[in-house]
Order: C-alpha cells, then sequence, then structure tokens
C-alpha cells in the first residue's frame, strides 16, 4: 500500500464497482446458476460456492456451477445465464449494510459517485432504479459500454470524463484484483472493498491499492479515503 494520507475532506468524485462492492449480487448470481442447475435436473449449489467468484463475471460462476465443461462448453452457457440473471436481479440481493449511509455522506458533501462494473450496462442501469439510485448516480459505464473493460483503464478514464473531474481526483472502490489494477493505471487512487467477492487464496494486500477496508462504514468519513 501507498502511504497516502488520510483526506479531511471527501474526493470531488467516487467511482464505485457494482457486484462485491455496492451490491451484494452473489444472492442474485446464486439463484441464477440454480435455476440452470434444476433445468438440466442437477442438485443445487451453495452460496459458499459461487460468492467467491461473483466479481469475475457469468463465466467464473458458471465454471462453478458446471465444472465439467471446458472453456467453449462455458461461452455457450453465458446467454442462458445473462437471461437467467436477468429475471433473477435485484430480486435476492441488496446493497451491503453501510453503504447507503456512505453514499448519503457523500451526498450530503457533494461528492459526485458513479458506477464502474464489468457486468453487461444494460443489466446494470435495470438494477438503478430498483436500488433508487436513477437520479444519484452520476455516470453508469458496464463491461459492454466501450472497446475495454476492466482491467483497462477505459472505463474510470471514460467515466472521470463523463463527469468532468481528472482521474487523479478521483477514487475507484472495488473488490477484485482488476479493478485495483485499473485504477492504478487510469492514475487514480484505489480502495479494496475487503467485504466483497473473492477467493481465500486472493491476497488483497499483493493487489497495491492505497487503502483498505472490511466494512463500507469507513468510507462514510473523509479520512477513510486515500489522498490523491
Ligand atoms: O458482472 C461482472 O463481470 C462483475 O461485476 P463487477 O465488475 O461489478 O464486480
Ligand atoms: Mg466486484
Amino acid at each position: 500500500m501507498s502511504p497516502s494520507a488520510p483526506r479531511a475532506a471527501f474526493p470531488a468524485c467516487a467511482l464505485f464497482d457494482l457486484d462485491g462492492t455496492l451490491l451484494d449480487s452473489a444472492p442474485d448470481m446464486l439463484a441464477t446458476v440454480n435455476r440452470m442447475l434444476a433445468a438440466r435436473g442437477r442438485a443445487p449449489r451453495a452460496l459458499a460456492d459461487i460468492r467467491p467468484v461473483v466479481s469475475r463475471g457469468a463465466r467464473a460462476m458458471a465454471s462453478v456451477a458446471f465444472p465439467e465443461l471446458d472453456a467453449e462448453g462455458i461461452a455457450a452457457l453465458v446467454p442462458e445465464f445473462l437471461a437467467v440473471y436477468a429475471e433473477e436481479l435485484g430480486r435476492h440481493g441488496a446493497p451491503f449494510e453501510g453503504i447507503e449511509p456512505m453514499l448519503a455522506a457523500l451526498e450530503a458533501a457533494g461528492t459526485r459517485w458513479g458506477i464502474v462494473t464489468n457486468k453487461p450496462e444494460y443489466l446494470a442501469a435495470r438494477l438503478l432504479p430498483q436500488l433508487g439510485w436513477q437520479d444519484r448516480c452520476a455516470v453508469l459505464v458496464g463491461g459492454d459500454t466501450l472497446a475495454e473493460r476492466k482491467p483497462h483503464p477505459l472505463p474510470l478514464l471514460h467515466a472521470a470524463e463523463a463527469i468532468g473531474v481528472a482521474p487523479g481526483d478521483c477514487v475507484y472502490v472495488g473488490d477484485d484484483a482488476r479493478d485495483i489494477a485499473a485504477a492504478r493505471a487510469a492514475g487514480m487512487p484505489s480502495v479494496v472493498a475487503l467485504w466483497g467477492y473473492r477467493l481465500e487464496e486472493d491476497d488483497p494486500i499483493a493487489w497495491q491499492g492505497d487503502v483498505m477496508h472490511d466494512a463500507p462504514d469507513a468510507l462514510a468519513v473523509p479520512r477513510g479515503w486515500p489522498a490523491p
């Protein structure tokens, strides 16, 4: 971790990953894979099986549910995964505890916030009104919005530009190695969301984010945010 000093004020712009950072979407994902398994007469999986790979996208979750399939077989399941997930979206999941007060604190301070996810944009966009975030989220960039997705810096650079804040004056918060890599490549300070999804063998310290937090409450006060 870099030795950046705590802040006296919130950053001008806060950008967030969605799955595993703002939203505990693992229950929606579990319902999705279990419908796919049930359609094939197979036994359901447990939340503990799916949760660690939710931030790695549809392919990673399908690989856990269907371990016998090769990469081609997994890729062939993605359209079905997205169609079933579109029906389960927002039904079981909810923002992590502490997210709403943290967003309210940012808004009260005049910090603009947005979402940069690798989830397809149309699915993320459908969640915003369900969550009451449609008029509050200043920018939404999905995994298919641009020619590149995280860990490429383009989605973060695009979000900063859309908000009108220099990348170095934004902070990105994410729960996966690729989130922190994208922020570094974009020249953006980063926060590792340890409350999110990762495998036991992952070493978040090695991701070298600027700050790591166990819970969203830490970001409800300026000193929880890394300095530019
Ligand atoms: O759906 C995905 O690929 C993961 O989504 P995230 O980038 O919001 O964690
Ligand atoms: Mg994530």
